[in-house]
């Protein structure tokens, strides 16, 4: 244990490199993108520290190509979700009375290591299994993932330091234990710094942790893993398994050490396990913690005096950034009729430069949709409002699956604000308008609020600070991250923490204090110096 009060590293977001063309950081990416590509990739689960190949092969697609694999995952079975909680509780004890100090140090090496020596290959992984350009891929696997490791250590100080007062002849002191049992993370697609946020957080606490990536993620799934095992992760913290996830859950959730699920992704799959462990209540040693960050409608509002530009640029930034697969991505717009010519001209010759393709080539914008299923959930869409009496897809529509799951970027406009496509996440590269009568603001403003069931990012853009504040006010619910005047996505770990309410989330708040504070159970210790000896209150005699 320490025998110092130690101070770690002051944390500052990871600086966004710029993969401008020509630049020494392009290069190198897009080379280590094409050597990966070439490459068969093994991808075995980690359980215990030790790589298991089960012989059950799963090929890995791309995106982008999908006649083209790069590679195989070992799928585990049920005895493999056994193994793993096993290895869990096996390096409990251990890893639990390690000094804080050397569990920081650990995740603090893992992003040395990801800003140094692993940034080409986290992002080139993630643009081959998750179709991100390369500013994408960047922001993502590689600062937000930094960002999440160096902040969560200052974070988690910061908690640590936070003690109570203390009476004259006693000392009060909270220790913050991990949880009792083991934690499960439960991991999206769409985000590698999610999936390597989950566990690590969980882990840098003294928790030990099964995770379950999406099977659409595995490829930097492996790096994350690489680097944790390289930064020093004693074997059995983390342990990484590919099982189906319906299966996984219901194994897991029913265990009676099971003390606490780390969850980003669908609201219903979220809902779904949140009723699994309200079923096996009785069973646990102990409450476990629920956390999860799921679905999203995210809105875009502009009051009249808006600026035309800055609404259509966040509307396509904010839609069509990788192809809208993101929790925040703007997907519903309420703009006044006095400006929606002029923004839907703008939005036209903007969305009409954008180049859609590969990310081995940076200049392509918009890249693939993840998969199939996505694919053809987009194509739904656009088909029924192409149909529709009350929708027009009024900018792109086309989509192409001859070589990869590629959906352009497609702007539908409707007269009905309860539209399908203004309520339900689509999560691609669809962006549903309606355009509102001037004077109807304020009873527009009632219908962002009440018209989807999801509460995670929204906008409001206004020139005029009174209709600032009145969205600001009648949207007090209506969003977990609220930006005035700025598109709904991009949040910055230390600067806007993230996460949404109602069917959005338990607004936790990923990378911040207030999500770790979950993952501890507070030890309350008072210790009295002179003990008093005798009962009676001073006025008994
Ligand atoms: N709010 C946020 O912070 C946030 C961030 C990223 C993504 N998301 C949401 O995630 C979704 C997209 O990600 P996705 O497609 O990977 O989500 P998903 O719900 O399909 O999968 C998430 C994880 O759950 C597993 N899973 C799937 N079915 C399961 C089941 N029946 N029981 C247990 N586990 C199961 C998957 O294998 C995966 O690991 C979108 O809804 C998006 O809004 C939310
Ligand atoms: N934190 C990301 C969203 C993650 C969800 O997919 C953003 O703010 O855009």
């Amino acid at each position: 244990m320490s025998k110092a009060i130690s101070q770690v590293p002051f944390a500052v977001n990871e600086p966004v490199n710029s993969y401008a063309p020509g630049t020494p950081e392009v290069k190198s990416l897009i080379a280590q993108y094409k050597k990966m590509w070439a490459e068969k990739i093994e991808i075995p689960m980690v359980i215990n520290g030790e790589e298991v190949k089960t012989g059950d092969t799963v090929q890995l697609q791309s995106p982008q190509d999908h006649a083209h694999d790069f590679g195989f995952y070992h799928r585990g079975t049920m005895q493999h979700v056994d193994d793993a909680i096993n290895a869990a509780l096996a390096a409990k004890k251990e890893w639990n009375e390690l000094g804080w100090e050397h569990r920081a140090a650990i995740f603090l090496k893992a992003a040395d290591l990801l800003a140094g020596p692993y940034r080409d290959v986290i992002n080139a992984a993630t643009m081959i299994g998750q179709s991100k350009n390369v500013h994408q891929a960047e922001i993502d696997a590689a600062c937000e993932f930094i960002d999440f490791l160096r902040f969560n250590v200052e974070f988690m100080t910061e908690m640590y330091s936070e003690q109570p007062v203390s009476d004259a002849g006693i000392w009060n002191r909270v220790e913050y234990r991990p949880l009792e049992g083991f934690v499960f993370a439960v991991t999206p697609f769409n985000f590698t710094a999610i999936s390597g946020n989950l566990p690590t957080c969980m882990a840098m606490l003294g928790n030990v942790v099964v995770w379950k990536p999406s099977d659409k993620q595995i490829y930097s799934a492996k790096v994350i893993m690489d680097v944790l095992t390289e930064a020093g992760l004693p074997k059995g913290v983390i342990n990484m398994i590919f099982t189906d996830g319906k299966e996984t859950a219901e194994k897991v959730l029913a265990h009676r050490d099971f003390a606490g699920l780390h969850f980003t992704g669908s609201t219903k799959v979220f809902q779904g396990m949140w009723k699994m462990i309200g079923d096996n209540i009785h069973n646990y040693r102990t409450y476990p913690r629920i956390v999860g960050e799921t679905g999203g409608k995210d809105f875009v509002i502009a009051h009249p005096s808006a600026n035309v530009e800055a609404v259509a640029t966040a509307l396509v930034r904010g839609s069509f950034e990788y192809q809208g697969q993101k929790c925040s991505a703007a997907s519903r717009a309420y703009i006044p009729q006095s400006l929606w010519a002029d923004v839907k001209k703008v939005m036209e010759t903007q969305i009409a430069s954008i180049k859609i393709g590969s990310p081995e080539d940076p200049s392509n914008f918009v890249n693939a949709v993840i998969d199939k299923n996505s694919f053809e959930k987009c194509k739904g869409y656009i088909d029924r409002a192409n149909a529709s009496g009350e929708a027009n897809v009024i900018i792109g529509g086309k989509t192409d699956d001859s070589k990869g799951w590629f959906v352009h970027p497609t702007v539908i406009e409707t007269t009905n604000p309860q539209y399908e496509s203004m309520v339900e996440e689509i999560f691609g590269p669809i962006l549903s308008v309606y355009v509102y009568e001037d004077k109807d603001w304020a009873e527009t403003l009632k219908v962002v609020d009440s018209s989807s069931p999801y509460s995670l990012t929204g906008s409001v853009f206004a020139q005029d600070r009174y209709a600032v504040n009145e969205a600001f006010k009648a949207l007090e619910n209506a969003s977990g991250n609220f930006y005035i005047n700025d598109k709904p996505t991009g949040a910055v770990v230390g600067q806007q923490p993230f996460g949404g309410g109602r069917a959005s989330g338990t607004n936790d708040k990923a990378g911040s204090k207030m999500n770790l504070l979950r993952w501890t159970s507070v030890r309350s210790i008072k210790e009295t110096f002179v003990s008093p000896k005798d009962y009676k209150y001073p006025y008994l005699g």
